[in-house]
């Protein structure tokens, strides 16, 4: 699993870490981490150039320590001094290794290869000053490595409300941070890379599952399974505008994962149900629903007559209109626009928080909650979230969230509890989208297509080691 904690979560651990350590110890190996990863990206030290933006606080002397360790490599180290303010020590180290150090603007190299980023961390307010501005707007063309967290964005929400650094590489320190994983902050993160400082830890804020822990979760038929036991998912979904998305949910369902998928629907539409999966049997019982996709008008009564057979359901596009009480134990699928309308706020407020709204809206209807997005949220009503960190631009296609509501109520009527196959889902749904895409475009069909596959290389055991 990869977990991120807040800024009090951090401080807490690195006060007890200290209490233990030499003075510095863990600057020293946030600083060592940070200069293995910067000489990594440049290809070596010696003539490459290097510039520091150095804030006034231990993030600067971050930058400054790791800066000295290039220095001594043979990299060439200007450091841009952006306060009065500047951690000591590590200005000393740098110039003692041969590095420089300045606050003029004009004083520094033209040309440098990267600009290493240590205008704030943990400890900044959201927002950049203009000298910091200033700086960027020069060396726009210039990769940034962002020592801990891309200065300006708001590190316990991921809001990105004023100026703030884009980086290609995000070097952090101790636990992932809520901005590396939530949007809009992760947008301007880059790659992730994760120094150890030996830090313990409590619960996390925001989670994203990684390989293993879907391996671990995955349903699995026993050895003496039936296609009972196995469960059973019905799809109400499609209408005569749009016959298509009972199609895709039906897709998402049917990829082997349950033992059973049933479809009810219009007559016409369960025909080309039929046909696209002889497998797909009609109206009976099931242990989960999946609701409203192409609903149109019909999607009120769909919703009404699944949720009299008191099982799970997946509630998606049409059918979240029509949500009102509560849905102990069911899973909402919006995008930002149909849960900015559920919520009575504007989509950009979503969009500018979407981990706030998605939590709200776990709270309010007491279930769990997928907000879609670049990096999708599973909010469950106790407050856990987890990030997807699968999948890839080309997957904003229409019907890919069909695809993703029939996969989700697969995994429900398997067995999974309401968050973890919401979050299995959304991964595997990810997943299979990039093995669909295959670097280029694609369409919601095609992910259906992959996912078993995906299921297929998820299940086979990890690679063992030379012990293993
Ligand atoms: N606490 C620890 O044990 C460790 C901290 N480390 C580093 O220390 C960082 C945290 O250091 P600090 O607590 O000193 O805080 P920061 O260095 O993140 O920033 C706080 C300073 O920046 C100023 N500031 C706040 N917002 C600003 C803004 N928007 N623009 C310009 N200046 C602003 C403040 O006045 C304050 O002086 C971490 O992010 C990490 O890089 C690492 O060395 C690992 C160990
Ligand atoms: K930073």
């Amino acid at each position: 699993m990869l977990r991120a904690h807040t800024v009090d979560d951090v401080r807490r651990a690195e006060a007890a870490a200290m209490a233990d350590l030499p003075d510095g110890a863990l600057m020293q190996r946030a600083a060592a981490g940070l200069a293995a990863a910067v000489l990594d990206l440049l290809g070596g030290g010696y003539g490459r150039r290097v510039l520091l933006l150095v804030g006034s606080g231990d993030n600067g002397g971050d930058a400054l320590w790791a800066g000295a360790r290039l220095a001594a490599r043979g990299v060439r180290v200007d450091a841009f001094l952006l306060s009065d303010r500047t951690h000591e020590a590590g200005l000393a180290e740098l110039l003692s290794a041969g590095g420089r150090a300045t606050r003029d603007l004009d004083d520094l190299d033209p040309r440098p290869d990267l600009v290493v980023d240590g205008i704030v961390g943990i400890g900044g307010r959201p927002g950049l000053r203009p000298d910091a501005v200033a700086v960027l707007e020069r060396f726009a063309d210039v990769p940034v490595v962002a020592v801990d967290v891309p200065s300006g964005v708001d590190v316990d929400t991921g809001r990105v409300d004023g100026p703030h650094v884009r980086a290609a590489l995000t070097v952090t320190f101790g636990t992932h941070k809520v901005a590396h994983l939530v949007d809009p902050a992760s947008l301007a993160c880059g790659a992730l890379h994760l120094v150890d400082l030996g830090l313990d830890l409590g619960a996390p804020a925001v989670e994203a599952l990684q390989p293993d822990d879907v391996r671990a979760l995955l349903p699995r038929p026993s050895v003496d399974a039936q296609k009972y036991t196995r469960g059973v998912v019905g799809v109400r979904a499609g209408s005569g505008t749009y016959p298509g998305a009972a199609l895709l949910a039906v897709a998402g369902a049917n990829t082997g994962l349950v033992g059973m998928v049933r479809y009810v629907g219009p007559e016409r539409v369960a025909d080309t149900v039929r046909a696209a999966h002889p497998e797909v049997v009609g109206n009976g019982r099931v242990q989960a629903w999946v609701v409203g996709p192409g609903g149109g008008d019909d999607a009120a009564t769909m919703l009404a007559e699944a949720r009299a057979d008191d099982v799970p359901v997946v509630v998606d596009a049409d059918a979240l209109r029509h949500v009102t009480g509560t849905l102990p134990g069911c899973v909402l699928t919006p995008h930002a626009g149909e849960l900015a309308a559920m919520l009575g706020v504007e989509r950009d407020e979503v969009e500018a928080a979407p981990l706030e709204h998605a939590r709200e809206a776990a709270r309010r209807w007491d279930c769990v909650v997928v907000l879609k997005g670049h990096h999708t949220l599973v909010a469950a009503p106790d407050g856990r979230v987890r990030v997807t960190t699968t999948g890839l631009p080309w997957l904003a296609t229409a019907g890919a969230g069909d695809v993703l509501a029939g996969l989700v109520g697969a995994l429900l009527a398997a067995g999974l509890e309401p968050y973890d196959a919401a979050s299995v889902g959304s991964w595997l749904h990810g997943a299979a989208a990039t093995e669909a895409a295959a670097g280029g475009p694609l369409t919601a069909s095609r992910v259906a297509v992959h996912i078993p596959q995906v299921v297929r290389e998820t299940l086979a055991p990890p690679r063992s080691g030379m012990l293993g």
